[in-house]
């Protein structure tokens, strides 16, 4: 077992910050629940509309709720002429992190926010559109292709994948990408959810709180993990190479990507649910070298340092092994984690005070200024 972490100190961690009906995280070390589901069940048995109907309003849909709100999500899909000609002029070596945070900002200025009443609509359509903005502006920047946003697809997953590709995906690829948004969707007081609730805190619109979170995500520390990881596992030709440079990495004090959790001490149940997925593809392609270097990696990091892989480890090889590129995996956990964000943002609207904590000074003593002649 993992020793246990002093949870004190720097980064607020350990502090109660305030209080939600979303989700818990790491209680007795490990588990993972939203509004009282264990995840695993959820990534087994649900489809992620039925999740993200679960965190916006409040219960699992019925099947007519379900069936309803599919079709309203479907309807949703298309983007704004305008929001497609500024995704057109962003350059192609732009992160698409960026491009995700500006189309959400762009569009709280053609569809914004104008009330409160109409925060679950505008959540509604900004679930719905997130899968074009990024493939938009990805298969224009780099395919010169302008692409049409609807597609048949009954899922947000799906329809991810054949606006990426431009073909129909296959059933085993959709229900990954249906998994791995569950996994993804909400994860309690986070860094970029614990941001979108400052912004809500001060009675912002949504469109602000949902590009602020953005931005936190998209650092390697915490949602960027799942490119930087990739990155990793792409430089090793075998399990042993892996090993080898692992043992240099940690001797330098290097700091391993996807692994390490502030708040999970013993393991992060989301993993073994992605790395069985990422397991089933990697048998599907054929692979002989990915799979095996991440188990490689995997294997160091616990027998080194007790650190177990996290949430963004097994999704860089499971995303790999069905095409996307490596620069996508970030966005994609956008399209998520807007589902658990927009709940905490309404969460926090329903009982708000806002967020001003206070800070230790370190600075100088109280002294006399000197105007800037006699300086
Ligand atoms: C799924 C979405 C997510 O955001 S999950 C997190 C994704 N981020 C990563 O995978 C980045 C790599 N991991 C990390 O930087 C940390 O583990 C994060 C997740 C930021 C947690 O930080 P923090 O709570 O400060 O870590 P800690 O107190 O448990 O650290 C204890 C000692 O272990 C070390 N450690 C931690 N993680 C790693 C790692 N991945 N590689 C190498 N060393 C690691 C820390 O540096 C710390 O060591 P020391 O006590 O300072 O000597
Ligand atoms: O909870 C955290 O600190 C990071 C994380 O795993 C997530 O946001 O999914």
């Amino acid at each position: 077992m993992a020793e246990a972490k002093v949870l004190s100190g720097a980064g607020l961690r350990g502090q109660v910050a305030g209080q939600t009906a979303l989700s818990t995280v790491g209680q007795a070390g490990a588990g993972l629940t939203y509004r009282g589901y264990d995840v695993r069940d959820l990534a087994a048995g649900a489809e992620f509309e039925e999740v993200a109907y679960l965190l916006l309003y409040g219960e699992l849909p019925s099947k007519a709720e379900l069936a309803d709100y599919k079709h309203r999500l479907k309807a949703l899909r298309d983007l704004p002429q305008a929001l497609k000609e500024v995704l057109e002029r962003i350059p192609r070596d732009a992160h698409p992190m960026d491009v995700m945070r500006t189309g959400c900002s762009l569009l709280g200025t053609l569809e914004p926010e104008l009330t409160f009443d109409a925060q679950r609509d505008r959540t509604d359509r900004l679930l719905a559109l997130f899968p074009a903005v990024m493939c938009y502006w990805y298969r224009f920047s780099h395919h010169g292709v302008r692409i049409d946003c609807s597609s048949d697809e009954d899922s947000l997953g799906g329809h991810f994948l054949y606006l990426l590709h431009g073909k129909k995906p296959s059933d085993l690829h959709v229900k990954v990408m249906n998994v791995s948004l569950i996994l993804y969707a909400e994860h309690e007081f986070n860094a970029s959810t614990f941001t979108a609730r400052v912004c809500a805190s001060t009675l912002s619109d949504l469109y602000s709180c949902i590009t602020a979170a953005i931005g936190a995500l998209r650092g390697p520390l915490h949602g960027g993990a799942n490119e930087a990881a990739m990155e990793l596992i792409e430089r090793f030709q075998s399990p042993q190479e892996a090993s080898a440079e692992l043992l240099r990495m940690l001797e330098r004090k290097d700091k391993i990507m996807g692994f390490g959790h502030a708040i999970y001490k013993e393991s992060d149940p989301r993993n073994e649910v992605i790395k069985g997925w990422s397991k089933q593809l990697a048998d599907e392609v054929g692979d002989t070298v990915l799979y095996p270097v991440s188990e490689a990696i995997d294997k160091t990091m616990w027998e080194q340092k007790r650190l177990f892989p996290n949430a963004d480890f097994y999704h860089a090889s499971a995303y790999h092994f069905m095409g996307i590129p490596t620069k996508l995996f970030t966005p994609i956990f956008v399209c998520s984690r807007l589902t658990g964000w927009a709940a905490h943002v309404f969460e926090q609207r329903a009982n708000n005070r806002i967020i001003r904590p206070s800070a230790e000074y370190t600075g100088v003593e109280q002294r006399q200024f000197v105007p800037i002649d006699r300086r």
